[in-house]
């Protein structure tokens, strides 16, 4: 039950939501139309949370929130407790390079490194999730080997290979165990599964579901798959804003 999770082992006080957000409104451009707007959206801490809708609707503006990539011109918005629409773009980077994983829809991932060492890279940039992989693991290689081999990437030489030698579902893959390295407390993730098929697909699901159960974290997942969406504890269905029709609103629908 996502909701029991809320209290700090170490200091015994209850923690924040992992995302809170009111009255948000936010424009790409300041003479453009909202492209998303949300009225209140709560999500808890270790909460699974499946967002659907058409597109253009924004979800990908959505994450790109969460992550403090974009900032709303109206509205509070607080991740893990931070109010990301008052910090500055600095504040911003250093707190998602030590809290959320993101797994988008380019990959990001750096063509002339390998794939080990692409998997590392959270590590050069926080020391708290190089924390949490020594932990875990006892080195980033060891924690980096142990995912990749949980998403089967670690067989005939596959750690070392350059990324751009790789097929974009293999990519993908390699995306998603940067983004669990050191155990963020937020993964958010834009579709990770185009591009797998199904064995791979419901492989990578489970993998995603059980790193998060482990460490507590809150899955945001960003899919057209709905087929998916009855995996996870709920929906957020968002619907276009612009769109010529009644259906205006941008609605929080609760999954079973
Ligand atoms: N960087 C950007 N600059 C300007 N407009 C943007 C930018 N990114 C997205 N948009 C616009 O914002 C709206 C929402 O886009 P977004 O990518 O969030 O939708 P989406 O629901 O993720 O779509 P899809 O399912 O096609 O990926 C669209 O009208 C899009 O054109």
């Amino acid at each position: 039950m996502p909701g029991s999770r809320t209290l700090n082992p170490d200091s015994h006080t209850p923690l924040q939501p992992a995302v809170e957000i009111r009255d948000l409104a936010f424009r790409w451009t300041e003479s453009g139309p909202p492209v998303l707007r949300l009225d209140h959206l709560r999500i808890e801490r270790g909460e699974r949370v499946f967002v659907a809708g058409p597109s253009g609707s924004g979800k990908t503006t959505l994450l790109n929130l969460l992550a403090g990539v974009a900032v709303p011109q109206q509205g509070s918005l607080r991740v893990l407790g931070r109010s990301l629409e008052t910090v500055s773009g600095a504040r911003r980077d250093h707190f998602r390079a030590d809290h959320i994983g993101c797994i988008f829809q380019m990959f990001n991932l750096i063509p002339y490194l390998s794939v080990l060492e692409n998997v590392q890279l959270p590590c050069h940039f926080s020391r708290v999730r190089r924390a949490r992989v020594r932990r875990r693991s006892g080195t980033p290689t060891a924690e980096a080997l142990r995912l990749l081999r949980q998403l089967g990437m670690a067989a005939d030489g596959c750690p070392d290979r350059p990324v751009s030698t790789l097929s974009v579902g293999q990519q993908q893959r390699v995306a998603a165990a940067r983004a669990l390295m050191g155990a963020p407390e937020l993964l958010i993730a834009d579709e990770p599964t185009s591009s797998l098929d199904a064995d791979r697909r419901a492989a990578f699901i489970q993998l995603l579901f059980q790193e998060c159960a482990d460490s507590g974290s809150t899955l945001v997942f960003v899919s057209h798959d709905t087929a998916l969406a009855p995996l996870f504890d709920r929906t957020l269905r968002l619907a276009a804003l612009n769109r010529a029709t009644p259906d205006h609103e941008t609605a929080v629908q609760s999954g079973s």
